[in-house]
């Protein structure tokens, strides 16, 4: 019999200050023209929270079309004085409607480097944290599609989990859903909920997308949200999304999701399932943990 003595136990999640929430996930059309996605952007927060939201998610890099030549251009400095069009919105409008707002990802530019950055804010419009994509999408289907965000961009240094009113939440963009290492780190942190803005493209997404989210949740029993722009009928671009934004619980059950088109899903979020899920299949109890080493997975101590 192998112990688990050695491993450290995992943070239980604490207990939220509201357990039990409607979340909004805005799967919004993109167009070129900035201005207008940010007042688009706003309009549908502001739809959301009218139903009730007080979560509201937005898509990986909705404020303009996700064409890696174009992203300097519309990128913001986030942490400077200077004026962040995109950023401003957000926390105001968390603000004027009392929500938490897990702000999709926009570009960002830092000292000379691009980031594609998510920022959350809290319902007194503060930045509570903010998230550079991990892991930079290079991707090549020779004749179908061809994708290398690393000619682009520059990758984030750290994993971000945030207390909010609603919950412990880690945070992932796109291709940061592929590494289940990211998310065990984030449940062992105790995480009730994991946010992936994302961008899935049509050769990966009706494959792996909602596989992925099903199996982050299960692995770690706690909910996943995703939320993907809207596929654009129009768009003549070389990368076309898929969207099917989803919410799925600690058993792995898809509770709601969306096709292609421009819509927000609402559905609600109750964090007693994940104590009733791991009390039923308690794998924490069960992990041998020695056996695969979960200490060396997790970097020596999973705090
Ligand atoms: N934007 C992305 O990171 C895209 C991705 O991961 C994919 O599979 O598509």
């Amino acid at each position: 019999m192998v112990s688990n003595a050695r491993i450290p136990p995992p943070i239980p999640p604490p207990q939220p200050k509201i357990p039990k929430f409607k979340i909004a996930l805005c799967q919004l059309l993109v167009t070129p023209d900035k201005e207008r996605n940010i007042a688009h952007a706003r309009k549908s927060i502001e739809d959301a929270a009218r139903k009730g939201a007080k979560l509201v998610v937005l898509p990986e890099i909705w404020n303009c079309p996700l064409s890696l030549q174009n992203l300097s251009k519309y990128a913001e400095d986030i942490d400077a004085e200077a004026a962040c069009p995109s950023i401003s919105m957000l926390s105001e409008v968390a603000l004027c409607n009392a929500i938490t707002i897990v702000g999709g990802s926009i570009p960002e530019l830092a000292a000379g480097q691009l980031f594609n950055t998510c920022c959350v804010f809290g319902p007194d419009g503060k930045l509570k944290a903010k998230h550079r994509k991990l892991h930079l999408f290079d991707f090549d289907i020779p004749g179908e599609v061809t994708f290398r965000e690393s000619d682009f961009l520059t990758a984030g240094e750290e994993p971000t989990i945030v207390d909010t009113d609603v919950g412990r939440i880690g945070i992932g963009v796109c291709h940061d859903i592929r590494f289940p290492e990211l998310a065990m780190l984030y449940g062992s942190r105790g995480a009730h909920l994991i946010c992936y803005p994302g961008a899935f493209n049509m050769s990966t997404g009706e494959l792996l997308w909602e596989l992925m989210q099903r199996a982050r949740a299960a692995d770690n029993q706690l909910f996943v949200a995703t939320c993907a722009p809207a596929q654009d009928p129009n768009t003549s671009a070389d990368y076309i999304t898929w969207g099917h934004s989803g919410l799925v619980g600690p058993f792995g059950e898809i509770i709601a999701t969306a096709g292609n088109e421009e819509t927000t899903v609402i559905a609600e979020i109750d964090y007693s399932l994940i104590q009733f899920q791991r009390e039923y299949l308690p794998l924490e109890v069960q992990r041998q943990g020695d056996m695969y080493k979960m200490v060396d997975v997790l970097g020596g101590n999973a705090q």
